[in-house]
């Protein structure tokens, strides 16, 4: 029989669903985290919410998990990457809280806009003052969202209805979804700008912690109001703190903390009674969102035990282990050029990717190595965490167009396979090949390279000039970078050029700061200057 821990709350159907199946069900919410440690090795399945830390720690005591169940959205809680290392499933559930948390959105903005928390907690102190606790209209207001995924994009439609004007920032998603929804999207800055509400519907990643911070409350309206039911760490809590303390903004409504729970220790916020109202992470807690979050848990974790894949992975490769394993090398390869390219392109919205493979790769069935490129290239910038199984399903919900295509290997090598990247600002190639001593880069925009696919490199385009190859060379010198190889392409003399570096260490950012001074002096016109680990 199999023993699952319930460590957070979840709806008695849930637990109902796990017994039912002959589960041994340990339902024990707030217990304490030592007893948690001393307890984790007995358990074949956990379901969490956003309570229970499942950190390294407890994942290497975990001796028996098979599978970890997220009842709801977000897995900041959960160390993916170390419940892979250990073979544990983990999925989510990620639709069933989305209108719940889309609701509290709307409530924040109207309870910001008309003081009603306020005003109800005066009238409880027998105080009626009508005057103190005069709101704001929303309609013909601007709403800037930001992140208009599956809560950002329900949050824009009931905002409309409400006579809003609704503009977006969502660098990542398929202007086809935007135009659908009737909202402009803008960038970043311009959004900040415009808004009189700024909602954030962002997951939680390196470029959206603190996406909001002194720089970012500095350029919004001063009748501006925050508003963030996404992640705690979306917003650097000081900062916002300040901005109110100056009169940089208005007031905020903020479900979710970068410590919780919120003390008046941890928390500079709570002296705004008047200005910012505060929910505990509540997005999510409605009858109808536990009920759906904690069945589809308790639904997958059995079907998990009993080795069945869960509808939303986050962690799982779904392929025949014997087409996985010849396809191996392959796979690698172009999870190798998917990331080499995400890092290099991926902050520019993606509209397509083609791939090409050539020689002994066609032996094999391209499907592995077609979904690892899909997933290396959209993992950084996508909530739900994108995995074999799930790729191809998002990069069309993304809009993004994909083909797969087989070409002529007239050259010497055995073995090639071509990524070409179209964004919204241009378009981008890369391939690469397997040796027996290792993966190669062998060609990047057209340029005929032969690099380790695998360290630092600086790549830059420009327009060929002498003195380019010198200066950078030199400034780099001159902080002790060494240049490990370097090679430079050009289409015509004077015409574009791209440099291709590969370094020893790292070069700050003041060193590309001062490269790309130095190529400004130069008049280069330079189109790119990225600085990558691989
Ligand atoms: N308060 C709660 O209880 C509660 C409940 C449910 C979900 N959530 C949180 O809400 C957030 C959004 O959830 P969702 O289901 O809409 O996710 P989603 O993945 O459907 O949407 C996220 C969107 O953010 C966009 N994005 C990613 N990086 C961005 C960036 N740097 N700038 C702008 N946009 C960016 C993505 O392209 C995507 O469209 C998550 O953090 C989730 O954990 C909170
Ligand atoms: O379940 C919770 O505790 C929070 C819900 C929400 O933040 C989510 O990401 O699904």
């Amino acid at each position: 029989m199999y023993k699952v821990l319930v460590s957070d709350n979840i709806a008695q159907k849930g637990i109902d669903i796990l017994k039912e199946a002959g589960m041994e069900v340990d339902f024990k919410p707030g217990q304490s985290r030592e007893e948690f440690l001393e307890t984790i090795a007995e358990y074949d399945g956990i379901i969490v919410r956003s309570m229970t830390l499942l950190d390294a720690e407890a994942l290497n005591k975990a001796k028996k998990l098979k599978v970890i169940g997220r009842a709801g959205t977000g897995y900041d809680n959960i160390d993916l990457d170390e419940a892979t290392k250990h073979g544990i499933f983990v999925f989510n559930t990620p639709t069933g809280n989305t209108i719940s948390a889309v609701e509290h959105t709307m409530g924040m903005m109207l309870s910001l806009s008309r003081n009603i928390p306020q005003a109800n907690q005066a009238l409880h102190n027998d105080i009626w003052d009508r005057k103190k606790y005069m709101g704001v209209e929303v309609k013909g207001k601007t709403l800037g969202i930001i992140g208009l995924g599956r809560i950002g994009s329900r949050v824009a439609k009931r905002a409309q209805s409400f006579g809003m004007k609704v503009i977006a920032n969502d660098p990542y998603l398929a202007p086809q979804k935007a135009e659908k929804l009737n909202v402009p999207l803008l960038p970043f800055k311009e959004v900040l700008e415009k808004a009189d509400y700024v909602t954030l519907h962002t997951p939680l990643t390196d470029e959206t912690y603190h996406i909001l911070s002194h720089k970012e409350f500095a350029i919004m309206k001063k009748s501006a109001r925050v508003i963030n039911c996404a992640r705690g760490q979306n917003i650097d809590t000081k900062a916002l703190a300040e901005a109110l303390e100056n009169d940089k903004i208005t007031g905020a409504a903020i479900d979710v903390h970068e410590e919780e729970p919120v003390k008046a220790s941890n928390n500079p916020l709570l002296k705004f009674q008047d200005r910012v109202i505060m929910t505990c992470h509540l997005g999510g807690t409605t009858t109808e969102a536990m009920d759906n979050v904690s069945i589809t848990a308790a639904e997958e974790v059995v079907s998990v035990l009993q080795s069945n894949l869960p509808e939303s992975p986050l962690n799982i490769p779904a392929m025949d282990p014997q087409e996985f394993n010849q396809a191996k090398p392959y796979i690698n390869l172009v999870t190798k050029l998917g990331n080499f390219m995400a890092k290099w392109k991926g902050h520019e919205r993606i509209e397509a990717v083609e791939v090409e493979y050539g020689g002994e790769v066609n032996q094999y069935n391209h499907k592995p190595m077609t979904l690892s490129l899909v997933k290396s290239i959209l993992e950084p910038i996508l909530d739900d965490r994108i995995n074999l199984v799930n790729a191809m399903h998002i990069a069309q919900e993304r809009g993004i167009s994909l083909k797969e295509s087989q070409i002529q290997n007239k050259g010497e090598l055995k073995n090639i396979i071509k990524i070409n990247l179209k964004t919204e600002v241009g378009q981008y190639c890369l391939a690469g090949t397997h040796l027996p001593i290792g993966f190669r880069l062998i060609e990047i925009n057209g340029l005929r390279i032969d690099l380790d696919l695998s360290g630092e490199f600086i790549i830059v385009s420009y327009q060929d000039k002498p003195g380019v190859i010198g200066k950078i060379g030199s400034t780099l010198g001159e902080e002790n970078i060494n240049i490990a190889n370097m090679q430079v392409g050009r289409q015509e003399i004077g015409g574009d050029a791209i440099m291709m570096m590969q370094i020893d260490s790292k070069p700050s950012k003041e060193i590309m700061e001062r490269i790309k001074n130095h190529l400004d002096e130069l008049n280069t016109q330079v189109k790119d200057l990225s600085y990558l680990e691989i």
